[in-house]
């Protein structure tokens, strides 16, 4: 079958290659999964490749026009994320407050683990990648510690593979608590990309393996 790719998700797997926050080869997963590729969104580390991410973001998060009150990004890779998200909003007229967690909990000064404002209302979560959905869970727990609500999760790649259980990382997120997960790429998506690159076939086969493995249709 063959699937026409969008200009948008076509121009953000083209920017994540050029500046090698998308690569092939072995790499381990936080779910000890053994993977031929990897997305390493620290590497978008200068003023206008962050810039730029922010700007993909905000434009998902407005088409998705999913209701909320203000973003979380889960440390360490979602506290750039975003910062750059919410002033990419703001530019685009959409000016929503946001915070961010520390991994350790810090007993002097303003004391507690989350930074920027006050959890409240409907959040959206912001991470970069989505594979077997533990990050996820752990924000959903924090942000029902403060008393607010999930509303959602934005992603950069959903990598497309099962949860911690039967089902899909994104069904899991979705069925245990009641919220969509928007991505600006997935697995499908990188593999029509690969298709079109005939010196690239061998990472496209170990992708295949890789999903025959631990993917969902
Ligand atoms: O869906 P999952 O199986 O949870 O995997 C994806 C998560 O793993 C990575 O975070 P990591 O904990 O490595 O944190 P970092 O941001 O500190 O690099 C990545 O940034 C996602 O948050
Ligand atoms: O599952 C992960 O740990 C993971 C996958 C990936 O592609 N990128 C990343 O930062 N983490």
């Amino acid at each position: 079958m063959i699937r026409i790719m969008s200009d948008f998700k076509q121009a953000f797997i083209e920017f994540a290659i050029e500046h090698n926050v998308l690569r092939f080869g072995e790499f381990k997963t936080k779910a000890g999964r053994l993977s031929p590729y990897f997305f390493n969104a620290g590497l978008f580390n200068d003023g206008n490749s962050l810039h730029k991410l922010g700007q993909f973001y905000a434009k998902a998060i407005l088409a998705a026009q999913l209701p909320f009150d203000m973003l979380f990004g889960p440390a360490y890779k979602g506290i750039p994320l975003v910062s750059a998200i919410a002033i990419a909003l703001a530019e685009m007229g959409h000016n929503y407050a946001f915070c961010f967690n520390r991994k350790e909990i810090k007993d002097h000064g303003e004391g507690g683990n989350i930074v920027g404002a006050i959890l409240s209302g409907r959040v959206l979560i912001v991470d970069d990648v989505i594979t077997a959905g533990t990050s996820v869970q752990e924000s959903v727990n924090l942000i029902r510690t403060a008393s607010a609500t999930p509303c959602g999760v934005v992603v950069a790649l959903d990598r497309m593979e099962r949860g911690r259980h039967e089902k899909s990382a994104i069904q899991e997120v979705e069925q245990m608590h009641g919220i969509p997960v928007i991505s600006i790429i997935n697995l499908d998506n990188i593999m029509d990309y690969l298709v079109a690159k005939s010196d690239m076939a061998p990472d496209l086969l170990a992708i295949k393996r890789y999903r025959a493995q631990y993917g969902v249709a």
